[in-house]
């Protein structure tokens, strides 16, 4: 794993929206399907006509150990992207989560594979297998644009999207929020209410 990989693993995904001004956050109805999800890694797109997922298989094919599945299904909540046998391929050659701005189904088997998906819900039906559909291609999903490669990050908080190239000065601007934020808890509660009130008079005036 190289160092930046490592570093997004530990940062939280609020310090690290605050050091992007969360203008890459997807938006918030992509969720985690189990609240202790958590996935940092690099993206591998797939871009899906509308309610269908044969492309599924051949971005699994093309990922590598710790990849994301990054699927734009173009908001269908109809047609599972993806149901227990799909995500235990993925996790079979070692795919790290999906994120899809979709649904997939078997949920309660997904859960049991403790393979992080978050998406938009679930369904009951398959997805169509008529074709079409492109893997690593620029993708646009939850409002943002993906490109292969990206970093993305995702927790119970939200997913982010950090592009390849802004990754180290996001990492270092994450690193400074947290001891920033780190201080200001330390001088709020370093002694008990008096320095609260003080701290919120500094902060609002008096
Ligand atoms: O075939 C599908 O659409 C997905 C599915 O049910 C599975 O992966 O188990």
């Amino acid at each position: 794993m190289t160092k930046v990989e490592v570093s997004f693993q530990h940062l939280p995904t609020t310090a690290i929206s605050d050091a992007t001004g969360g203008h890459t956050n997807l938006c918030s109805t992509i969720k985690p399907l189990a609240n202790h999800f958590k996935i940092a890694g690099r993206a591998v797109t797939v871009r899906l006509p509308d309610g269908e997922n044969g492309a599924v298989l051949e971005a699994i094919r093309a990922a590598n150990e710790g990849d994301i599945l990054v699927i734009d299904a173009k908001g269908n909540t109809n047609r599972a992207v993806a149901g227990d046998f799909v995500v235990s391929l993925a996790k079979g050659i070692g795919v790290q989560g999906f994120v899809v701005d979709g649904v997939i189904r078997d949920i309660a088997a997904i859960r049991e594979l403790d393979f992080p998906v978050f998406a938009l819900g679930t369904t009951v039906a398959a997805g169509n297998k008529n074709g079409g559909g492109k893997v690593n291609v620029p993708i646009a999903i939850g409002g943002v644009t993906v490109h292969p490669g990206d970093y993305i990050i995702g927790d119970v908080d939200g997913v982010i999207v950090v592009p390849q190239q802004d990754a180290e000065k996001v990492i270092e601007a994450a690193e400074e929020k947290i001891l920033k934020d780190e201080k200001r808890a330390q001088e709020a509660h370093v002694n008990g209410k008096e320095s609260v009130v003080a701290y919120l008079n500094k902060v609002l005036g008096k």
